[in-house]
């Protein structure tokens, strides 16, 4: 079974690498949705893969990087497309939650990216 947990933050970017007058060039802010999923079996007395309280415990301290922060500014997100960020959510959240089976990325409502890494 897989869960999910979702969570947003408020942050700023620009993307440094658009051609000249492309409108992400310019400094925006986004309310981005990260959705964290998680894969296990269901513990039988619990009911549950994993509390999403738990989740949201171990996400905190790199949600904290992110929210109401200019994430170009942040090492590893000096180009802060969707794709980098679910990355880079990857990277870190992975050793801290061995369970992650998918970091999903919504900057807008209609564009984002979802990312399975190793
Ligand atoms: N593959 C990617 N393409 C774009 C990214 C990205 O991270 N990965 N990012 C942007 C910009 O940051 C932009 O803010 C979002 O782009 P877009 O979906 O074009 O935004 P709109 O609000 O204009 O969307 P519409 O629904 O089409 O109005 C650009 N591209
Ligand atoms: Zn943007």
């Amino acid at each position: 079974m897989e869960l999910f947990k979702e969570f947003t933050f408020e942050a700023a970017h620009l993307l440094p690498h658009v051609p000249a007058g492309h409108k992400c060039g310019r400094l925006h802010g986004h309310s981005f949705k990260v959705i964290l999923y998680v894969q296990g079996e269901v513990d039988p007395k619990m009911g549950w893969i994993k509390d999403f309280a738990e989740i949201k415990a171990i996400f905190k301290p790199i949600y904290e990087q992110l929210d109401h922060n200019y994430l170009n500014d942040i090492k590893g997100l000096e180009n802060p497309t969707s794709e980098n960020l679910a990355i880079w959510i990857w990277q870190q959240l992975k050793p801290l939650l061995p369970e992650l089976s998918k970091v999903c990325i919504k900057e807008t409502c209609t564009s984002g990216c979802e990312y399975i890494g190793n």
